[in-house]
């Protein structure tokens, strides 16, 4: 039986200002404002269990096309659907419980709260999604340790480097086991080796619960982790390249969540 893609855009547009086109210009009050077409007719399937980077200049649009997958965002024109579901056609606060259900979002500037522990903000979702304390202490614990954060649990923000802050960021995106991973500069914040753990971790998230990930970024060694990569100029996709033949999506993969992250370890 075919599955449907994970994710499907559609003819996919996003512009800012009034107006629409990226020629158009319009009055507001005595001044002139462009419209800035951010992304312009994207079409892009991404499967679960696939890893796929986005690269492209400052400006190219990478972020943009991040945030309408994760639903963050609405296009001007054109879909986004999740498992067949247009994000579109959900109201705020269904699209809200869908991320939430669904999503691992890691922002650029990581997000985190200032007057939490790097545990309570990584356990953060759970206690949305109204799992139990036990259950929220255990899985933040895990993640951080496996982020090389064992020592840093009850740390704030503040009190963190900037890459153990991306981490604990990682880390809650990854702690409701989502089924789609949107990082953007994932890495930009790493050294290379804590970075390479970073990426074996969305490796093992892509394989285990057979989710896909999307990771924009500017650093090549990153994207090299990516199955295939998506290149963007001026809010267009420029290029797909294939980096990895083997390891695309396959039919026999675990069940999602049956599998646990740290199997093995
Ligand atoms: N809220 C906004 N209002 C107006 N223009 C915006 C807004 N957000 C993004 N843009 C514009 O849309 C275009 C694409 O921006 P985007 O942030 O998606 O690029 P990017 O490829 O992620 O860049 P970077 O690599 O620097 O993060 C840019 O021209 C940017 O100035």
């Amino acid at each position: 039986m075919t599955r449907l893609p994970l994710i499907d855009c559609v003819n996919l547009s996003r512009s800012y200002g009034r107006g629409g086109s990226r020629s158009r210009w319009f009055r507001r009050g005595n001044t002139e404002t462009p419209t800035v077409t951010a992304l312009s007719n994207i079409d892009l399937q991404i499967e679960r269990g696939e890893i796929v980077g986005c690269a492209g200049p400052s400006g190219s649009g990478k972020s943009t096309l991040l945030h309408l997958l994760a639903g963050l965002d609405m296009p001007t024109t054109g879909t986004v659907s999740f498992d067949g579901t247009d994000l579109s056609s959900l109201s705020d606060r269904a699209r809200t419980r869908h991320r939430l259900d669904h999503v691992g979002i890691v922002f650029q500037h990581f997000h985190l709260l200032e007057s939490l522990s790097a545990r309570a903000n990584v356990a953060l979702p759970l206690v949305e999604l109204g799992r139990p304390k036990s259950e929220r202490r255990e899985r933040a614990t895990e993640l951080l340790e496996a982020m090389g954060l064992g020592d840093r649990v009850t740390h704030r923000p503040t009190q963190l480097s900037g890459g153990e802050q991306q981490r604990v960021a990682i880390a809650r995106a990854l702690v409701t086991e989502p089924d789609l991973v949107i990082a953007d500069e994932p890495t930009g914040e790493l050294d290379t080796q804590t970075g390479k753990r970073v990426l074996s971790r969305f490796r093992e998230v892509a394989t285990e619960l057979d989710a896909a990930v999307v990771i924009a970024s500017h650093d090549e060694p990153t994207l090299a982790i990516a199955d295939r990569l998506v290149r963007m100029r001026d809010g267009r996709i420029e290029d797909i390249e294939i980096l990895s033949e083997d390891d695309g999506p396959q039919d026999d993969r675990p069940a999602k969540k049956s599998a646990q992250l740290n199997q093995g370890r």
